[in-house]
C-alpha cells in the first residue's frame, strides 16, 4: 500500500478531557515535531502511531492511513505496519561487520542493487564525524556511528514510509542533515524534540500537555531560518569534538567563525 498520509483523531489527555487538537494529518515528506515538559504525553503519541491505535490505548486516539482505518492485518503484524523507528537507546548487539548487516539486511528486504553497502555507508559517513568502515564490527559502533547507521540504513533500505524518532539530540550526529535525509525519500517524519535545531527545522510542531495534543504550531521562514544557523553551530561543536577526540589541540582562532 501506498502511505501518502496518516491522521491522527484526537482522543483524551490524562484528566479525561478532550483533546485540543482534534484532527491532524501529516503527509507524505513532512516532518512533524513534537514538543512539550516531560510526562507530557509525547512518547505516547508516538506508541499510539506505532500501534495503529483505533481508541483502544489510554488515550483513545485512532489513527486513520490514507484517511481510512488501517486494515486489521496492518494493525497485528509489525512487518506489516512498515514503521521504522528510532530512539536514543540504541545499540547494535549482532556479532557481524557493518557490511553483513547491511547484505542482509537488504536481502531480507529482497533489494538486491550492486553498490548498496557503499551507498548506505556514504550517506551514515555524511552524517557522522567518525567514518565507518564496513569492515567494522557492529558492536564497537559509537552511539553517534550506531545512529548514521540506522538513519541512512531506513533512507535507502528499510521502506518503512512512517519514521518515528525518539530524540536524537545527544546522538552526535549532524541531525538537521539526518532529518532532511530522511523527509528528502518521501517518508512521513514524526520527531520527539527539545532541540530547537529539529524543533524549528519541521514544517510544523505539536505541543503536547497533559497527555494531550494542546495545539499545532507551523513554523516560520524566521525559525527556518534560525534552524540552519543553529544547524552550522551544531556541525562546527561536532567537528570540534571530533577533532578533540583524536588529540588534537584547540586554539581561540576556532572560535572567530562563531563570535
Ligand atoms: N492521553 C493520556 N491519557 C492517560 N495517560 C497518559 C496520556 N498520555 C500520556 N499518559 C501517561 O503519562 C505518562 C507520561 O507520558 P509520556 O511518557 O508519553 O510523556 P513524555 O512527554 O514522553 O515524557 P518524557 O519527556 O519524560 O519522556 C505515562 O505514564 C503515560 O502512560
Amino acid at each position: 500500500m501506498d502511505i501518502k498520509e496518516i491522521t491522527i483523531l484526537g482522543g483524551y489527555d490524562k484528566f479525561g478531557n478532550p483533546e485540543n487538537v482534534r484532527e491532524l494529518t501529516i503527509k507524505k515528506g513532512e516532518i512533524l515535531g513534537v514538543v512539550g515538559p516531560t510526562g507530557s504525553g509525547k512518547s505516547n503519541l508516538i506508541s499510539d502511531i506505532e500501534q495503529l491505535a483505533q481508541g483502544d490505548t489510554i488515550s483513545k486516539r485512532r489513527i486513520l492511513i490514507n484517511g481510512k482505518v488501517p486494515p486489521v492485518e496492518m494493525r497485528r503484524d509489525p512487518r506489516k505496519r512498515r514503521i521504522a523507528q528510532l530512539s536514543q537507546n540504541m545499540h547494535f548487539l549482532a556479532d557481524m561487520t557493518v557490511e553483513e548487516f547491511l547484505l542482509m539486511h537488504a536481502k531480507s528486504r529482497s533489494i538486491e542493487k550492486d553498490g548498496i553497502v557503499d551507498k548506505v555507508i556514504k550517506l551514515a559517513n555524511k552524517l557522522t564525524g567518525e567514518p565507518i568502515d564496513k569492515d567494522c564490527p557492529l558492536t564497537i559502533l559509537s552511539g553517534g556511528q550506531s545512529r548514521s547507521l540506522m538513519v541512512a540504513d531506513i533512507a535507502v533500505i528499510s521502506d518503512s514510509p512512517i519514521v518515528l524518532i525518539d530524540e536524537i539530540e545527544n546522538a552526535g550526529i549532524k541531525k538537521h542533515e539526518a532529518l532532511e535525509l530522511l523527509s528528502g525519500h518521501g517518508k512521513i517524519v514524526l520527531v520527539i524534540t527539545h532541540d530547537p535545531v529539529l524543533a524549528l527545522m519541521t514544517d510544523r510542531r505539536v505541543v503536547m500537555k497533559n497527555g494531550g495534543m494542546k495545539e499545532v504550531i507551523e513554523t516560520t521562514e524566521e525559525e527556518k531560518e534560525v534552524s540552519r544557523r543553529l544547524s552550522e553551530i551544531d556541525n562546527w561543536m561536532l567537528m570540534l569534538r571530533e577533532k578533540v577526540r583524536y588529540g588534537e589541540r584547540l586554539t581561540l582562532k576556532e572560535l572567530e567563525l562563531f563570535c
